[in-house]
């Protein structure tokens, strides 16, 4: 994973630190896009995943859309340079000044997650005289059976639509002026590993694309969302089975010849290509627990607190010795919760080890807090150390 000239050169740079691979991001994102031009498909970047600079520049020049979730996210991918027609605006909770920007902004289209919203979207968009597109979010209630805290597709979450609400919704959108109904959108979850989840999924699309347009309504769009999963376990699984991913959908898709599939992938795009570098700052031999506590803590990297997300931790200073002693990993902060990982097997260690948590690509860097008054986190680059 790290060569050795990458860990001497970590040796001299304060920790801890996000170390991105910009050589396995871009490996990854022409993956991705040769797999999904084979079908036609149109990949859009959920920006939430990873809104780093240097990431961003590598998207775009892809020639991937962006899945924009805020106002921010939204100024952020134009002042990038996404083309603006690549541009799709989701969010339960979009403001007022969030869709008058994206208004003036003339973005593809909006995912509209609910009719109080298309109302107010419609009444925005005729105060600008103009027509907003948009794409209706369904909650398809299709279990994404994955971890509790990022399943969105469910009844029970505050995503999207619900399919009871539809007429009223189809009710809504013949009787507003202002709005462009271009399609359907669905996101039922993250990190999903189990492909089949999304054979259901496929099968809630159709039957939904044909309830619309039973009703005279022309689907254009099918936005699928995102949620394709990557190897915590196996970091060295570098690169996602897009070819299989895509391809269920190819295969369980019903596609007119005049219809186009939306993706939005976030986690899947950017997930393997960084790690967090982070030093051993004190060794605790207790009589139950043996404590390596790192600079690095729940700030920095907050999944493994939030969800018991699993980040799978190594000690780069000793990568030729054997796993001898259990660990339990902890970070600074002022929680109990700010644990990496429990009775982690890792060679002996010492004070000044470098620790490397891997797979932090995706919902790492982003969701840094300053909780404790913790400094910004900063990013290095393979590319430019050699
Ligand atoms: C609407 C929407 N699209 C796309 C994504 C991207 O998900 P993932 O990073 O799992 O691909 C998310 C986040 O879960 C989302 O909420
Ligand atoms: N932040 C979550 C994923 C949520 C995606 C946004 N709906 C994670 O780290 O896994």
């Amino acid at each position: 994973m790290f060569s050795d000239k990458d860990i001497s050169h970590f040796a001299s740079l304060e920790t801890p630190f996000y170390f991105y691979d910009l050589t396995l991001l871009q490996k990854t994102l022409s993956t991705c896009a040769d797999a999904a031009k084979l079908y036609n498909f149109h990949v859009h970047y959920a920006m939430k995943a990873n809104f780093n600079q240097r990431v961003l520049e590598k998207i775009k020049a892809t020639g991937f859309g962006a899945d924009c979730v805020s106002g921010g996210e939204v100024s952020k991918a134009i002042e990038i340079g996404f083309s603006k027609d690549q541009i799709v605006f989701a969010g339960v909770g979009k403001s007022d000044k969030e869709i008058n920007g994206a208004l003036d902004n003339d973005i593809f289209c909006f995912n509209v997650e609910s009719i109080q919203e298309l109302e107010v979207i419609n009444e925005l968009a005729g105060k600008k005289n103009k027509k907003a597109r948009v794409a209706i979010r369904i909650n398809p209630n299709v279990d994404a059976h994955t971890h509790h805290n990022i399943t969105t597709g469910l009844d029970e979450n505050k995503f999207g639509i619900n399919s009871w609400d539809l007429p009223l919704c189809a009710e809504t959108l013949k009787k507003s002026p202002n709005l462009e109904f271009i399609g359907i959108h669905f996101h039922i979850g993250s990190q999903i590993t189990n492909l089949d989840v999304y054979k259901n999924l496929c099968v809630r699309v159709n039957e939904f694309a044909e309830w619309f347009e039973e009703r005279g309504f022309t689907v254009k769009v099918l936005n699928v969302g995102g949620g394709l999963g990557i190897d915590y376990h196996n970091p060295e699984q570098q690169i996602p089975d897009f070819a299989a991913y895509f391809k269920i959908f190819s295969d369980f898709l019903n596609v007119r010849s005049n219809q186009e599939v939306h993706f939005e992938l976030g986690r899947a795009l950017v997930g393997q290509s960084s790690s967090l570098i982070s030093k051993v700052l004190y060794v605790k031999n207790g009589k139950k627990k043996n404590f390596i506590i790192l600079d690095a803590g729940m700030t920095e990297l907050m999944r493994p607190a939030l969800y018991q997300a699993y980040h799978k931790i190594s000690n780069i200073s000793r990568v030729s010795e054997p796993n001898s002693v259990k660990y339990d990993v902890v970070g600074p902060i002022c929680e109990s919760t700010d644990c990496f990982g429990k009775e982690v097997e890792l060679p002996g260690t010492l004070r000044g080890d470098l620790i490397a948590l891997n797979s932090t690509g995706a919902y790492g860097e982003v969701m840094a807090s300053h909780y404790n008054l913790r400094e910004n986190i900063v990013s290095v680059y393979n590319t430019d150390i050699y």
